[in-house]
């Protein structure tokens, strides 16, 4: 059973997409809570989706991170509720301090809207288990501010740890500059927290999650979410 929360603020976009691919994908319902509630039910998943939180004001995610609803989220993140951030879901993660670094403007100054290719580095986390380690796979990518920023120090541990979730690669597997859509630091498009249940990601999973939709490579994190849940119930 899986028992997923998806956050809704003002400007959300993907957080019905994200609803229909759980539901779809694990048969068990999933609940959507607004942004100016208390608190989130009990949940195996807290979803942060996409879009464009407050309008992106002040900085993509800023504000949606001191949103009401998020002291919870915090809280039952820092508890161990596995929380997944999407696209500006990550912005929000980085912008609360749930996940380290932050998420600047695109090198081009342009918001970029198509597929990449990117490798899985880490299948240990919430929702990359049903991946295989090095795996290319296609997402698509949305967004004005994914240039994911962190100092040195910081990327160094993220690499030693083994918190990059995924990079940005050519098909080949190899992270070259060519293959880095936004100018993130060393083709960072998603990372973790330290326990693998606080994952941040740019790319749109729920945006190809069957095939009716041209590629089915976000299903399985859908689907790891789910087997994640079991088993920690079991
Ligand atoms: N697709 C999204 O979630 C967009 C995120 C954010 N508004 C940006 O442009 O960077």
């Amino acid at each position: 059973m899986l028992r997923a929360s998806v956050v809704v603020f003002p400007g959300s976009n993907c957080d019905r997409d994200v609803q229909v691919a759980l539901e779809k994908i694990t048969g068990f319902p999933v609940k959507m809570v607004w942004h100016g509630d208390a608190s989130v039910p009990a949940s195996d998943l807290i979803v942060l989706p996409g879009g464009f939180s407050y309008g992106d004001y002040l900085r993509c995610g800023a504000m949606a991170a001191h949103s009401p609803i998020m002291r919870d989220v915090i809280a039952k993140a820092k508890a161990g509720t596995p929380v997944l951030g999407i696209c500006n879901g990550f912005q929000v993660l980085c912008e609360s301090g749930l996940l380290p670094g932050v998420l600047m403007r695109n090198a081009s100054l342009k918001f970029i809207c198509r597929d990449v290719t990117l490798r899985v580095d880490n299948v240990e986390t919430i929702v990359t288990k049903c991946y295989r380690k090095g795996e290319v796979v296609r997402l698509p990518i949305a967004h004005a501010e994914g240039n994911y920023f962190a100092d040195k120090e910081t990327l160094d541990r993220l690499e030693g740890e083994g918190r990059v979730v995924f990079r940005y690669a050519d098909a080949a597997g190899e992270a070259t500059p060519e293959a880095n859509p936004n100018g993130a630091q060393r083709n960072i498009a998603g990372i973790c927290d330290a326990s693998g249940r606080i994952v941040g990601l740019m790319p749109h999973p729920e945006r190809l999650f069957e095939l009716s939709l041209g590629g089915a490579d976000g299903r399985r994190m859908f689907e790891s979410a789910l087997l994640s849940a079991i088993e920690t119930t079991v």
